[in-house]
């Protein structure tokens, strides 16, 4: 699929890494480093701005090496971009580490997975239909 895109950053677009890769890197795009303290969160800007079709939305997800060898999420993951966002794509990271982690302009600080949606009317009732689960949950099956 074809997403217009203005890029106001002085990175590359963002791409797949490799040839079935679900998400696309996004970069940081900042004048200079920006650190964070242990469990100190900040909005990082990426200078990309995208027009999805009607139906889509872009999920801005944590990048796993990130998050294994400096504990970097996302405080808000997974991230939601909606079709009729015309602002600036931004990504709230957060260090779960204990030490300073330094972003650098350019630096792939998450990825991006662009999804298809559906939009749901309501329909009221009074009763829904029986299952065999019912109403059981959150370790209603057992565990093993
Ligand atoms: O990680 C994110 C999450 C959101 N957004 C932008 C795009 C999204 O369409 C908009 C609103 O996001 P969301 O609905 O999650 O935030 P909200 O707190 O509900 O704000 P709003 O009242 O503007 O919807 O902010 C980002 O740039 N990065
Ligand atoms: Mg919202």
């Amino acid at each position: 699929m074809i997403i217009k895109v203005i890029n106001k950053s002085n990175n590359v677009l963002p791409s797949y890494e490799t040839l079935h890769a679900a998400g696309m890197d996004l970069r940081a795009y900042i004048d200079a480093p920006i650190t964070l303290k242990p469990l100190q969160r900040k909005l990082i800007s990426t200078g990309l701005y995208i027009e999805l079709p009607e139906n889509f939305e872009a999920q801005i997800r944590p990048r796993s090496g990130l998050a294994l060898k400096h504990g970097i999420g996302i405080v808000n993951s997974p991230g939601t971009i909606d079709a009729d966002y015309r602002g600036e794509i931004k990504v709230l990271l957060v260090n779960l580490s204990d030490e300073d982690f330094v972003v650098n302009n350019g630096e792939r600080i998450a990825q991006m997975i662009i999804a298809r949606h559906e939009t749901a009317q309501w329909q009221e009732v009074e009763v829904l239909s029986e299952t065999s689960r019912g109403t059981g949950g959150y370790g209603h099956t057992g565990r093993g």
